[in-house]
């Protein structure tokens, strides 16, 4: 499948900092921020609420069916805490953010989750569950993992991935 433009997956554990980094990285690139959460909510891909969890029950197939036409266009950057349900033939780049332990913990805790919520994030972040699945279901050369626990790193994270961006329009804009 050709795309003038690439896919990219920006995920980690909720707090890293997911949707802040695609909001500069969509103001700065004009790629698109699909938000996974809105895309839920807004297109009813769930089977309903989990209230012990505060959280929609996400129905993958919907989901996929939802931003399929828009993935394969390319352009997006995908925004979720999970990243092994997109088709490997549409993502080109998986970015997994990483954060320290207590500075997790400060911000889950400025969101007041519910405890158990507060404590399963924290251990996937511990235990590198989303590294590891992101590595179990993509090419490693395509999976980055970067520190997001400053603003400084943010920006120099946008940096990178931008350049990266510039790289691949290089390379595609080569190949054609
Ligand atoms: N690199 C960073 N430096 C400073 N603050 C950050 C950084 N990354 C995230 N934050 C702050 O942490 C909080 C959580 O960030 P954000 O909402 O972007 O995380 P998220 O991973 O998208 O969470 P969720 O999965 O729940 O949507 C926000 O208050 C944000 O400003």
């Amino acid at each position: 499948m050709s795309r003038t433009l690439p896919n990219i997956i920006i995920t980690g554990t909720p707090g890293t900092g997911k949707t802040s980094h695609c909001e500069l990285l969509a103001e700065r690139t004009g790629l698109k921020h699909i938000s996974v959460n809105e895309v839920v909510k807004d297109r009813e891909c769930h089977e309903g609420w989990d209230s012990e969890y505060q959280s929609w029950i996400v129905d993958e197939d919907k989901l996929l069916d939802a931003i399929e036409d828009q993935a394969k266009q390319g352009g997006c950057i995908i925004d979720w805490h999970a990243c092994d349900l997109f088709p490997k033939s549409w993502i080109d780049l998986v970015v997994v953010l990483r954060t320290d332990t207590a500075t997790l913990y400060d911000r889950l805790t400025a969101r007041k989750y519910p405890e158990i919520k507060l404590q399963e994030n924290m251990d996937s972040e511990i235990m590198e569950v989303l590294l590891q699945e992101a590595k179990d279901s993509y090419d490693e050369e395509i999976v980055v993992e970067l520190q997001s626990v400053t603003a400084d790193e943010m920006e120099s994270n946008i940096d990178r991935i931008e350049g990266w961006l510039n790289q691949w329009k290089e390379n595609n804009a080569a190949a054609t």
